[in-house]
């Protein structure tokens, strides 16, 4: 095919990875599409934003697990990509047969692209994780490999907060146990050991999006707060931040767990928190599965020294519904179903209507805003960046996007590649060892798209070139 000489009827492939020559595209000839008007204030201007090209947009594949919101699923067929959309997580192997095909995913917070999966991912550009939690993916692996990562950092905090509300009231009343009395015929009236909640300490440990939201719900229904975390932060009502979580431990009659799933805080609730903890007191964990020790927390319990507890995580979860809540993926499922006063959910706590609604919306919006103009806003693993959108005020312009090696000397070498033409705009950052470069320069001919990325992909520090126009 010959190329036409006005860039805006060209048809060629302007973006790769310097890993792999596999064409994200070989025949795009429709432009993209604008971005929605969800994007906000801070991106909107009065001129009409160009439709970048150069991908057909049905050449883009998506693929979403896990059931994403169909508010999600409908910005990105809006676009015109193709979407395939599962309700259930994949096994690693058939994740892996899928994954090699893609350009974009959507996960939730089952799926684990780990090193090994991503390592098959040659045409991915950009995963959505459409939840708060990114510990499923690899994101330094990712990042080295130019794929952005982004989530929904608080859409479902709510969510959490207010189920984490329910569940105190279920254990200090032991609502769960007498709603199960009852189901099976049995009128058990007891106040033994059932309590208001009124006057009660709750502790926190995680005091950000979600344990600062239920720290003003606690208080509101009369608790006293107390919170622990590694950063100092500013209390709300008048919680109060305390030095250690031993501290906590001595003092909260309810400890609600809300930090994400760190090295540091794998096991960080395990036999010795346990002593440290009230006689009597409660545990809810609704933040990651390995955060708390089971076979500890199934030996408190049975002593009598923890009085009930929420899980709404474990270690190992089901990729689907079903009857999977046996000791086969976990081994002490059985003993955590044989106590009393548990409350035990299949990680819902981010689960309503109005979460995953936003959620959807969020975590699409952003996949969009980066396919189509490269901005990274609200990434995870990359560098934040930012440019206003190309116009049809400006024809013969071309946004590059080098996605590069952290090394000294990188700019000199592609303002050299980029020399010949006006640099109009221009930012450049860094995270680790990724740094990401966007330049809008003008008068592009089509001729000079094709060298403009063989020049910035011969460059040793190239992780990834597009060039959109
Ligand atoms: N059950 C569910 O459906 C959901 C679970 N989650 C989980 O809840 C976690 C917390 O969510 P957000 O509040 O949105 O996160 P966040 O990032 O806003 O807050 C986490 C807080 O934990 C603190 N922290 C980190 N390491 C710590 C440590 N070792 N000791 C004490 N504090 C530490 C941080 O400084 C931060 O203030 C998420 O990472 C996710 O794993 C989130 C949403 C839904
Ligand atoms: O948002 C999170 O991190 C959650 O844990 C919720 O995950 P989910 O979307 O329900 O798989």
């Amino acid at each position: 095919m010959t190329p036409p000489v006005d860039i805006h009827t060209a048809a060629s492939r302007t973006v790769s990875h310097s890993w792999d020559q596999n064409n994200l595209s070989t025949s795009p000839t429709i432009t993209f599409q604008s971005p929605p008007n969800s994007w906000g204030g801070a991106l909107a201007h009065r001129v009409a934003p160009k439709q970048l090209k150069p991908f057909n947009t049905q050449d883009i594949k998506i693929l979403l697990l896990e059931n994403v919101n169909t508010t999600g699923q409908e910005i990105l067929r809006g676009q015109g990509y193709q979407v395939e959309a599962l309700k259930t997580s994949l096994p690693e192997d058939q994740l892996i047969a899928k994954i090699r095909d893609v350009h974009v995913i959507g996960i939730r917070s089952k799926t684990k692209l780990n090193e090994r999966v991503l390592r098959e991912a040659k045409n991915l550009l950009v995963v959505g994780c459409f939840c708060i939690g990114t510990n499923q993916v690899d994101l330094e692996y990712a990042a080295r490999h130019g794929i952005s990562v982004f989530n929904s950092p608080f859409a479902n905090s709510r969510s959490v907060a207010e189920l984490v509300i329910a569940e105190i009231i279920t254990l200090a009343r032991q609502l769960g146990d007498r709603s199960n009395e009852m189901h099976r015929g049995t009128w058990n009236k007891v106040s033994a050991k059932c309590w208001e909640i009124r006057g009660k300490t709750l502790g926190i440990v995680g005091y950000g999006h979600i344990g600062s939201q239920l720290s003003v719900l606690a208080e509101a229904m009369g608790m006293n707060v107390i919170y622990y975390d590694v950063v100092t932060l500013m209390a709300l009502g008048t919680s109060r931040q305390v030095p250690t979580l031993e501290n906590l431990l001595e003092e909260a009659d309810f400890v609600t767990l809300h930090v994400p799933d760190l090295p540091e805080t794998r096991g960080m609730i395990s036999t010795a928190q346990f002593e440290k903890m009230k006689i009597g007191s409660y545990l809810i964990n609704a933040s990651r599965g390995t955060v708390v020790d089971i076979p500890a927390l199934v030996k408190a319990m049975r002593s009598g020294k923890v009085a009930g507890a929420a899980l709404d995580v474990y270690p190992n979860e089901p990729a689907a519904n079903g009857d999977y809540f046996t000791n086969n993926l976990n081994q002490w499922a059985e003993d955590l179903r044989s106590l009393t006063n548990i409350i035990l959910t299949p990680h819902i706590g981010g689960s309503t209507e109005e979460a995953q609604r936003a959620i959807g919306i969020e975590v699409a919006d952003a996949l969009v805003r980066y396919i189509n103009q490269g901005i990274t806003l609200g990434s995870v693993n990359m560098p934040e960046a930012q440019l206003r959108s190309l116009t049809l005020d400006e024809p013969n312009h071309a946004r590059v996007i080098y996605i590069h090696r952290n090394v000294p000397g990188v700019l000199r070498k592609v303002n050299e590649i980029l020399g010949d033409h006006n640099v109009d705009k221009q930012i450049s950052d860094s995270k680790g060892d990724v740094a990401y470069l966007m330049a809008d320069i003008s008068n592009v001919r089509y001729e000079e798209i094709k060298d403009i990325t063989d020049n910035l992909e011969a460059l040793s520090s190239c992780i990834m070139t597009r060039v959109l126009y």
